[in-house]
């Protein structure tokens, strides 16, 4: 498992871990890991350390500590290395001490250089932008989880000058510019090829939009003795393999569970083949169809149980999945929403289902919805969701009192509890979960992005559901599968959504192997 802390969090790890150790160590501890992660990239892109220019680019707080210490290891090792002090008289004393006993240079950006012109065209400017363009690395200590908003106006010509030059951009700790917290980016923020981050990830190292400047993410330990329930958390391969159903020597079809999907319509009839396709690869041993699509249904797969009636006619079901292209047929949401089993709600479906009907139901939710369903369910512009998915998902999660598992580039599924320390309003485990981390899906690629993809995700998250998954691990191991799947089915290449739900087995096969 991959796990992130907020700064509220890591700020105490830190401070119980300070009181025990000499002043300064936890710095330098961290500015060794960084040093030696920008010495790996020297060495393999540029041949070695010695006679590579460094450009360090240092804000007023210990994020710009950690960058002197690392580059001062590095010119103690030849690296010609030039730090542009963004605020002079703020720079890290000690750090900045031992940059210059190790021979590097300073290039100090004052108040006059930043009032004088937005493009910092001054001498001081003109001399730092410059570095940054010959650099063939550049160290971002601007700011790391002090920081608040963009980057500040003089910043801005020194990170665009790195994204356009050749240089390797190395994050300390995070891209300067992003929330750590939420990964949002309200402003200019830095593009990092590497972000080096120290004692634990930060929510906004696996969120989008910010986890996009932060290029790829190595750990570096210090030691942290963080709370055993983070704020955010990412499945990897080896947990996704232990949620997983395994049927039993003593399982037959019904044991392995029933999943019923309420979906398609005489207009929209592949909604419903392409929910069935998904539910038939996720575990369940069983898939029942009820509703208008049901001749195609069975003409493709054979092997579902259809009915053409609504699902309160259908048999019994472990689970039940009801939204995908239904139109504007309420009925049939109605009839799932107070059935006493699981149900996942997506597409149509959200917004024909009534709020107070979901919150009052006691068998776990699953909504489904992407970016645009969540801002109309909100009642806010889709452009919000998006530049803020962690709260948009905990919001709706706790304002249904269901799971939501908020689609898109970094998928992320948070229980009813996320953000308000867990659990139900009566106290009692509800199905949803155990926890209330966010679990966000680090498998996800842009592929998926094709029509009908959302009906196959939906059938196979509920299929996990009928199979005795919670809402959150059915909605995040359905998530991590269906990236996967798209990945294999996609190889580079754009697939259709059947193509991703064929590949969903060799995918399972893929994490249960390892
Ligand atoms: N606290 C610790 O024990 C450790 C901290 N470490 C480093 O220290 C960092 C945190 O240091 P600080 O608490 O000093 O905070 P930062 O260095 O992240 O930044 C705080 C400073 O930046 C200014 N600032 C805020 N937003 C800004 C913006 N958008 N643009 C420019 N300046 C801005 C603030 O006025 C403040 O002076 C971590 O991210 C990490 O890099 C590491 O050395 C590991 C140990
Ligand atoms: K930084």
């Amino acid at each position: 498992m991959r796990t992130a802390y907020s700064v509220e969090t890591v700020r105490a790890a830190e401070r119980d871990l300070m009181a025990r150790l000499p002043e300064g160590a936890l710095m330098r501890r961290a500015a060794a890991g960084l040093a030696a992660a920008c010495a790996d990239l020297l060495g393999r892109g540029y041949g070695r350390v010695y006679g590579s220019r460094v450009v360090l680019l240092v804000g007023s707080g210990d994020n710009g500590g950690d960058a002197l210490y690392a580059g001062a290891g590095l010119a103690r090792r030849g690296a010609g290395v030039t730090a542009v002090l963004l605020t002079p008289e703020r720079a890290h004393a000690a750090g900045l001490a031992a940059l210059r006993r190790a021979g590097g240079r300073t290039v100090e950006i004052t108040d006059a250089d930043a009032d004088a012109d937005a493009d910092l065209g001054t001498d001081a400017g003109t001399a730092a932008v410059a570095a940054v363009r010959r650099a063939d690395l550049v160290m971002d200590g601007i700011v790391g989880i002090g920081g608040t908003g963009g980057l500040r106006p003089e910043a801005v010509p020194l990170a665009e000058a790195a994204e356009r030059s050749g240089a390797t951009v190395v994050a300390v700790d995070l891209p300067s510019g992003v929330d750590a917290d939420t990964g949002e980016v309200r402003g200019t923020a830095l593009r990092a090829d590497l972000t080096v981050t120290f004692g634990t990830h930060k929510p906004g190292l696996l969120v989008d939009p910010a986890r996009e400047y932060a290029g790829s993410v190595r750990l570096v330990g210090i030691g942290l003795d963080l709370p055993a329930e983070p704020e955010l958390e990412a499945l990897q391969h080896a947990d996704v393999a232990r949620l997983l159903p395994v049927p039993g020597a003593e399982s037959d079809k019904y044991r392995r569970g029933v999943v019923g999907i309420a979906a398609g319509s005489a207009r929209y009839p592949g909604a419903a083949v392409l929910a069935v396709a998904g539910a038939l690869r996720g575990g369940a041993g069983a898939v029942r169809y009820a509703g208008p699509a049901a001749r195609d249904v069975i003409a493709r797969f054979p092997e579902t149980l259809v009915s053409d009636r609504g699902p309160k006619h259908a048999g019994r079901v472990q689970a039940w999945v009801v939204g995908p292209g239904i139109g504007d047929d309420a009925g049939p949401v109605a009839e799932v929403l107070v059935a006493d089993v699981p149900v996942l709600i997506d597409a149509d479906g959200l917004r024909l289902a009534d709020a107070s009907a979901v919150r009052a139901r006691r068998a776990p939710t699953l909504m489904t919805p992407h970016a645009g369903e969540a801002a109309a369910l909100l009642g806010v512009e889709r452009e919000e969701v998006e530049a803020g998915r962690l709260a948009a998902a905990r919001e709706l999660a706790g304002r249904y009192g269901a799971t939501v598992l908020l689609k898109g580039s970094t998928t992320l599924v948070a229980g009813p509890g996320a953000g308000d320390g867990g659990g139900n309003e009566d106290g009692k485990g509800n199905g949803n979960g155990n926890g209330t981390a966010v679990r966000v899906n680090p498998t996800g690629t842009s592929w998926l992005a094709t029509a009908g993809s959302g009906d196959v995700l939906s059938g196979l998250a509920g299929s996990l559901l009928a199979a005795g998954l919670s809402a959150r691990d059915a909605g995040s191991v359905a998530a991590y599968l269906h990236g996967l799947a798209g990945r294999h089915a996609a190889d580079g290449a754009p697939v259709g959504a059947h193509d991703v739900a064929e590949a969903v087995p060799g995918a399972w096969r893929d994490v249960m192997r390892g």
